[in-house]
């Protein structure tokens, strides 16, 4: 989403930051729905401390971890090595790759739409598979972004998650948004 105002940083607390990590169950659930195969460059946006990298590096994708928490980023960064290449980088700032793509990412719910949008705008994402509140993947993929960018992408619900899929739990319903280029 180049050409962007640095946009405001998450004060301290959890809500601010949105942080509700998935469980290693339900990461690994997440990732095996998706069409990741080994080799595919797969972004891990607001990637936590790694519930969705982890069965992604397990499947041989090459993992992009993107997340904007210094102590979290670092605790990737010391989790996976070298093996994943990791930007502490507000998402929202980030310059999409220049090779075809795929995302799974279960990022904080307040920038779902903006991520969404910015997502569907560039040719290069093969598909998308975000863990978003279940309200937003109704809206997102019934409404006027579907619209818009159905000649390009298909966008559906995928599987529900329960709230015990998080630790800890949200106040609200969770599900996948399936993104998929035509
Ligand atoms: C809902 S948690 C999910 C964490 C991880 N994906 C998981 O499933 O366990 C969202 C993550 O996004 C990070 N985050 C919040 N705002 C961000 C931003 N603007 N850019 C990048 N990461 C952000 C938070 O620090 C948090 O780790």
């Amino acid at each position: 989403m180049p050409g962007r105002q640095r946009p405001g940083r998450p004060s301290g607390s959890r809500r601010a930051w949105g942080w509700h990590p998935l469980t290693a169950d339900w990461a690994e659930r997440v990732v095996e729905a998706t069409p990741v195969r080994p080799g595919d460059l797969v972004l891990d946006l607001g990637a936590g401390t790694g519930a969705l990298t982890a069965p992604l590096t397990r499947l041989g994708a090459e993992v992009l971890a993107v997340e904007l928490h210094p102590g979290r980023a670092a605790r990737l960064a010391e989790r996976f090595g070298g093996e994943v290449r990791v930007l502490a980088v507000d998402l929202r700032e980030l310059r999409w790759p220049r090779r075809p793509f795929r995302v799974v990412a279960s990022p904080p719910y307040q920038l779902s739409t903006e991520l969404v949008r910015g997502l569907l705008g560039t040719d290069r994402l093969l598909s998308a598979d975000l863990v978003l509140q279940r309200g937003a993947v109704r809206r997102l993929s019934d409404g006027g972004v579907r619209a818009r960018h159905a000649r390009r992408y298909r966008l559906s619900e995928g599987g529900r998650l329960p709230r015990s899929a998080f630790r800890p739990p949200p106040q609200v319903d969770s599900s996948v948004l399936r993104v998929r280029r035509r």
